[in-house]
């Protein structure tokens, strides 16, 4: 297989699932870590390798590896593997999710941001989400009747701060997860609940339903749940490893012990807590933005600006929320008819909120 963005959390753990099941590695994809890219190398010999820069081609332990964007779309195209891992963070993996599409690739999706922004010209039934509650849903998905979807949320580095604190947290305590070991990009969506937004509109493209929402779980343990028209709840409870979803997301089935089972006496008890708009202004968005998925593409590109702002120690993290909310209120009639409009308005809205 194929991984993209191998030496990421998700192409981390995708290589442990490699390994476990001893799965061969066609092409690794990687961004500026040459030292790690180095070891998976040497363990599963990759025959061709991708990574983000020129200066950086040296350093690497390969005898094919070339670089940049269009490097990694000729890697797909000339590859024999049937599956591709898009573990790429950001606007940055769309491309590569189309273009392994276009090759008749299975594709095992981390890269939600595709979704989010171009979820109306990409081919739901090529992809496998790797998404936490993404699996989860698809695990309690039954020949029922389903009234509403419902996925959980941590609540994010900020859950339990004062309100009145929030202008003046940190970059070290936004990228502190209560409960999961991300990149930085998926963290800090976390924090303002961005992330849930995105996976509202991953969901609403992966299963075709708009009544969806969220809720807090403090702990991270139930991943998704689905209530039935009949009356019933079901819930996906797991332990909060991305190992399961990316296990099923390329097996497409697993029967050996991927986790640990949870303990429920050992947990003792559950905190639910509703998604307030005061902490996460985010939030105010959720309704307009179901009903109309196109203004994805416009959140995404606000949101790529503003946390790579914020990591640049250039803004506060309520800017964050308050830059996608502007770009919303601006952009708030886009009607992409084709994918070149999706990259025409992704452009328009980063020149916007870069300025
Ligand atoms: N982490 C998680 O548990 C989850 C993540 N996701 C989604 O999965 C995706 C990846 O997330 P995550 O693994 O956390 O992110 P990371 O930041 O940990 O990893 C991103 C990967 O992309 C590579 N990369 C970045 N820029 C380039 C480039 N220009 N060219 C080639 N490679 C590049 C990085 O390389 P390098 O590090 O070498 O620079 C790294 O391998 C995101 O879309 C996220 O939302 C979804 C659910 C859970
Ligand atoms: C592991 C995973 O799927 C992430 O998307 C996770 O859900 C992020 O945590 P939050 O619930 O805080 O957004
Ligand atoms: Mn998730």
């Amino acid at each position: 297989m194929i991984v993209l963005g191998s030496t990421g959390s998700i192409g981390v753990n995708t290589l442990n699932i490699a390994r476990k099941f001893n799965l061969n590695i066609e092409v690794l994809v990687a961004g500026t870590n040459i030292k790690v890219l180095n070891e998976q190398i040497k363990e599963f010999n990759p025959k061709k390798v991708v990574i983000a820069n020129k200066e950086n081609l040296k350093d690497v332990n390969h005898n094919d590896v070339s670089f940049g964007e269009d490097a990694i779309l000729e890697a797909i195209e000339n590859s024999t593997s049937k599956t591709v891992v898009n573990a790429l963070v950001g606007f940055l993996g769309l491309k590569p999710t189309l273009k392994a599409i276009q090759c008749g690739k299975k594709i095992a999706l981390a890269n939600k941001e595709s979704l989010v922004v171009a979820g109306k010209f990409i081919d739901q039934t090529k992809l496998n989400p790797i998404d936490s509650e993404h699996f989860g849903l698809w695990y309690l998905l039954q020949d029922k009747k389903i009234n509403s979807m419902l996925v959980t949320a941590s609540g994010g580095s900020f859950r339990d701060y004062p309100l009145e604190s929030l202008a003046n947290v940190t970059i070290k305590e936004a990228l502190n997860h209560p409960n999961w070991s991300m990149g930085s990009k998926i963290t800090i969506d976390s924090a303002t609940m961005t992330n849930k937004m995105f996976e509202l509109m991953e969901a609403a493209w992966l299963f075709d339903i708009r009544k969806l929402d969220a809720i807090i779980e403090t702990k991270s343990l139930i991943h998704a749940l689905i209530n039935f028209c009949d009356g019933s709840t079901t819930a996906h409870i797991a332990n909060a490893s991305m190992q399961l979803p990316i296990a099923y997301a390329i097996l497409g089935k697993c029967d050996e012990e991927i986790l640990k089972p949870v303990d429920l006496v050992e947990v003792s008890s559950l905190e639910f807590r509703k998604i307030e708009t005061q902490r996460y202004p985010i939030w105010e968005l959720k309704d307009e933005i179901l009903n109309n998925l196109d203004l994805g593409v416009v959140l995404n590109a606000a949101n790529e600006v503003a946390v790579s702002k914020f990591l640049n120690g250039e803004i506060g993290f309520l800017d964050i929320s308050k830059m996608s909310l502007d770009a919303i209120n601006k952009y708030n009639n886009v009607k992409p008819k084709t994918i070149e409009d999706i990259f025409e308005i992704d452009k328009e809205v980063r020149i916007y909120c870069e300025s």
